[in-house]
């Protein structure tokens, strides 16, 4: 497990004729085994930031900084997930899921943790068939289950279920949810969705063109209410500091 410190962390793309800030100067502070869901428009720097925290983008400025308890560490394992599934046609469900393992020479462990997390995700009995014999939202969980199998201290999922119907969202966020509370690893996990926002993080953090403009923590427990006045309260909040972009805070590493 890793926490993740950023320090005005900036990423500015140049093109021909402008600059185009993704990210400006963002401090933020997410604690080891948190679940932090970051939501805000299309465009806002959601995806720049979760690719530098992969390593898949460059920043520009600032400092990123991994944590273990009050230890900073240098490499920890980080893993992505994808609106699409990403998965490989020609492999089976199964082999699809060790694909994460490629450098672990010992069978017996990978078959350990693909039998592990096959069983975990309800997909043993579609552990042979293919992906285009599945549907998209078992598609997605065996993707979950690839990068489960990894057993990454950090997971970064971008719009993870975007692409699917709103019954199949609702049961992975579920089982998304399960899993945290089970395997306690930390969550970034970028939303467009208000309501999955505040469904799933313990935190949420809003982004409005490149800044942090707002980070509200929600109660610890995951059962929540949706229909509750609190959570109500906390929806029209989010929805507001999404929609202004003259609030400006970018430091959120209290
Ligand atoms: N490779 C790139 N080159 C130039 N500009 C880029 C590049 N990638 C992203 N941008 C710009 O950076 C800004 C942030 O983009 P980003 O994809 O991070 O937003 P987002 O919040 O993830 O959007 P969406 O929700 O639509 O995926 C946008 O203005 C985008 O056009």
């Amino acid at each position: 497990m890793a926490g993740i410190q950023l320090h005005n962390l900036s990423k500015i793309f140049k093109l021909k004729e402008e600059d185009v800030v993704a990210l400006n100067k963002i401090n933020l502070n997410i604690k080891d085994e948190s679940f932090v869901t970051i939501v805000g428009k299309s465009g806002c720097g959601k995806t720049t930031l979760l690719r530098i925290l992969s390593s898949l983008e460059s920043k520009s400025e600032g400092e990123i900084v991994f944590t273990q308890g009050n230890t900073v560490i240098t490499s920890p394992k980080i893993a992505i997930v994808f609106q699409e599934p990403r998965l490989m046609p020609w492999l089976t469900i199964r082999d699809n899921m060790k694909l994460s393992l490629i450098k672990i020479k010992n069978r017996h462990e990978v078959n350990r943790r693909v039998d592990h997390y096959l069983e975990l995700l309800d997909l043993w009995r579609f552990q042979d068939a293919y992906p285009n014999q599945i549907s998209g939202g078992m598609a997605q969980r065996v993707a979950l289950g690839r990068t489960l199998c990894y057993e990454p201290d950090i997971i970064l999922m971008d719009e993870p279920l975007g692409a699917l119907d709103i019954y199949n969202r609702k049961i992975l966020q579920d089982e998304i949810i399960k899993i945290f509370e089970n395997c306690k690893k930390t969550i970034v996990f970028v939303t467009h969705d208000v309501d999955e926002a505040l469904y799933m993080g313990q935190q949420v953090v809003v982004m409005n063109n490149g800044n942090l403009v707002n980070h509200m923590r929600i109660s610890e427990s995951h059962s929540k209410d949706m229909n509750s006045h609190e959570m109500k309260a906390l929806k029209r909040a989010l929805t507001h500091s999404i929609m202004d972009s003259r609030i400006i805070r970018n430091d959120f590493s209290a």
